[in-house]
């Protein structure tokens, strides 16, 4: 995939409401801990409703030792033993709060990570080709983390919002011009900072962005590490990792200045906010007359109040300020999973559920005509498989050839359900025919199995990677293990034992051959097309040598009598086990019947017995027969 491709498509995301967008979806991923949620922001406003009382307590306290010097002390301590009192209720409220806010975090977390992967999975085949996975895991670990993290920040923005308004108010009881200041000094305050952090939104979504295609290389480069080490392409990964890194460090570089630019004008504003509000206190206060004594009053305890809710007032900027960095840091992570999100895919035809009904496994035959399909982003303007026609039968076999490139991958995949057709109709024996691509697509997926040309096993040991596969009715029992494993030619290696089970596969099977990865892969495959009654194979034996290969092959047709199954092969030796041949070329099955017939009638078959005879009398005797 390009790189400007990459880079363009988390645009959308940037022009959803930022607080809406990030609150609306809390919500929603909350749904059956609603009232935890509720409870814990409950809560958390409470305990620090309750922290806003102290230092009104411990500025009573001082003026009553103002007031009353020694004589004052008991009353000075009972306020005094409430600011110690309203510090413990506090946590009282705070500490349950936090619980349940950091449980539904986690919650969140979960539904967020497997509400994304079950996307993932109902995403088409050629969608995951056209995004990098490392990209795409990126996009699910950051978007997940980022609306846990917002959970369990609650408290935090609701303690900068009560402290935002409690020190307002109690400074407009103390004194009313000074509320009003106050009030003034922050909406200032408060603007700069949300132009500040707009900006920063704007690099953060950049930013991202290129962090992933960073790890994208990175992966691409761990995963291919003996091309990395055999073909000598350390110095150009190094080359490709360090540009994807500049471009990381490009609007961080710009984040930062900003982000200093942006501290720097908080702190300021906000210091001389506090100073001007204290100031502001003092000089009305001795201005008033007290009539009483003749003298100007100026008590201690309330100075130290307005000080107290002054600072309060300030350091509140500063949270607010810091608070909307991680806000918008939160957002433009979560929103990185929106193009996975927003991926477009064709809604199921209507009349889905009934054809599938119709398409019992007991069909007997399909007549597959007209079968249209492109790849999306391919570089031929022509299709791909260009009005593909053939038929296939329950029990029979049959045999896919054609040059490389001529589309056989690519058919099996369409006729596995993986790729839709643009335009393609199926007959079946036992139902209406189907002219829906989306249906046809549905229908195959529920009724066929596709046996990859990859290898493909993951790390852990040899059972759990044959447990990594269904059939349409469910996980194959443990007991069927030994069979597939029998059929594949895996007890060649290893035995199909509890022992043999437990052996280790290693990230990408490493510690196997090419060929046993292969068996391994296949025997997943045999357990997987237990009850389909069109099992495809994409070359399952072009690692093996061609008598294990023949073997192979004896074994899977014996263990599924009564299926059809259609297998591409390249090596025509094994063409008299099957019992059709069908032949691409250009994206069309020009030919198809028994390889007899195909003798002696398609110049295109001939062609390539013709060329598979020239290759194999060409290689050396030992090949064929290595294992
Ligand atoms: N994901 C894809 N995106 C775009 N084009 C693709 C994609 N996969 C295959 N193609 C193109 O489709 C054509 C058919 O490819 P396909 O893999 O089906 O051929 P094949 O007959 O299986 O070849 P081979 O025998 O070499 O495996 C080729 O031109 C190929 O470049």
């Amino acid at each position: 995939m390009s790189e400007s491709s990459v880079s363009a498509m988390p645009t959308a995301a940037a022009k959803r409401g930022g607080v809406f967008y990030l609150y609306k979806n809390l919500w929603e991923q909350s749904h059956g801990r609603q009232g935890e949620l509720l409870g814990a922001v409950l809560l958390l406003l409470t305990a620090q409703c309750v922290l806003l009382s102290v230092p009104y307590f411990a500025g009573r306290a001082i003026n009553v030792l103002q007031a009353s010097g020694s004589a004052g002390i008991g009353e000075a301590g009972i306020w005094l033993s409430l600011v110690i009192g309203a510090t413990a209720l506090s946590w009282v409220f705070h500490g349950p709060g936090r619980l349940l806010e950091r449980n539904v975090a986690l919650e969140i977390r979960r539904r967020i990570s497997f509400g994304l992967f079950d996307r993932l999975l109902s995403l088409p085949l050629s969608w995951h080709e056209a995004n990098h996975s490392g990209v795409t895991a990126h996009r699910v670990q950051q978007s997940s983390s980022a609306l846990s993290s917002f959970t369990q920040s609650q408290f935090i923005y609701l303690s900068s919002a009560v402290r935002l308004v409690g020190p307002i108010v109690a400074l407009w009881l103390l004194e009313p011009y000074v509320g009003m200041s106050a009030i003034v000094g922050f909406v200032i305050i408060c603007v700069s900072v949300v132009g500040f952090d707009r900006a920063m939104i704007r690099l953060a979504h950049r930013e991202n962005d290129a962090e992933r295609r960073y790890s994208a290389a990175l992966l691409d480069a761990l995963g291919n590490i003996t091309s990395v080490f055999a073909l000598r392409q350390s110095r150009a990964i190094t080359d490709l990792l360090q540009r994807r890194l500049e471009a990381i460090f490009a609007p961080l570089r710009r984040s930062i200045v900003l982000n200093e630019a942006k501290w720097c004008t908080v702190d300021v504003c906000s210091k001389v906010l506090s100073c001007s509000l204290v100031a502001l206190f003092a000089w009305l206060a001795v201005r008033h007359v007290d009539a009483t004594v003749g003298q100007k009053t100026l008590m201690l305890g309330s100075l130290y109040m307005v000080w107290e809710y002054a600072s309060q007032a300030g350091g509140v900027i500063s949270t607010f300020a810091s608070n909307f960095q991680n806000f918008a840091r939160q957002h433009a992570d979560f929103a990185s999973a929106d193009p996975i999100r927003d991926a477009n895919v064709k809604a199921a035809d209507a009349t889905t559920p009934e054809l599938l009904q119709a398409s019992s496994p007991d069909s007997e035959y399909y007549m597959v005509r007209d079968l249209v399909f492109s790849h999306p982003g391919g570089r031929d303007e022509r299709p791909t498989l260009n009005g593909v026609s053939l038929s296939l039968q329950q029990g029979r076999r049959y045999a896919l050839i054609g040059g490389s490139g001529s589309g056989k991958s690519t058919l099996l995949r369409v006729l596995a359900g993986l790729y839709e057709a643009d335009r393609v109709a199926v007959d079946r024996r036992n139902g209406p025919a189907i002219v829906t691509p989306s249906a046809a697509a549905q229908m195959l997926r529920s009724n066929v199995t596709l046996v990859p040309q990859d290898a493909e096993v993951l790390e852990g040991s040899l059972a759990e990677n044959l447990a990594l596969c269904a059939t349409h009715a469910g996980a194959p029992a443990e007991g069927q293990y030994s069979e597939a494993m029998n059929t594949a030619c895996v007890s060649d290696f290893i035995s199909a034992d509890a022992n043999g089970l437990s052996t280790a596969v290693v990230e990408r099977g490493a510690n196997w051959s090419g060929g046993q990865r292969a068996r391994i892969a296949l025997a997943r495959g045999i357990l997987a097309a237990a009850d389909s009654n069109l099992v495809l194979f994409d070359e399952p034996t072009a690692a093996l040598d061609s008598r294990t290969e023949a073997r192979v092959y004896d074994n899977i047709f014996a263990a599924l009598p009564n299926s059809c199954i259609v297998s591409s092969i390249h090596r025509l030796h094994l063409l008299d086990r099957f019992d059709e041949v069908i032949v691409m070329h250009e994206g069309r099955v020009v030919a198809q019947g028994p390889a007899a017939l195909l003798a002696a009638t398609s110049p295109d078959f001939r062609q390539l017995l013709a060329m598979y005879r020239k290759e194999d009398s060409a290689q050396p005797a030992s090949q064929s027969a290595a294992a």
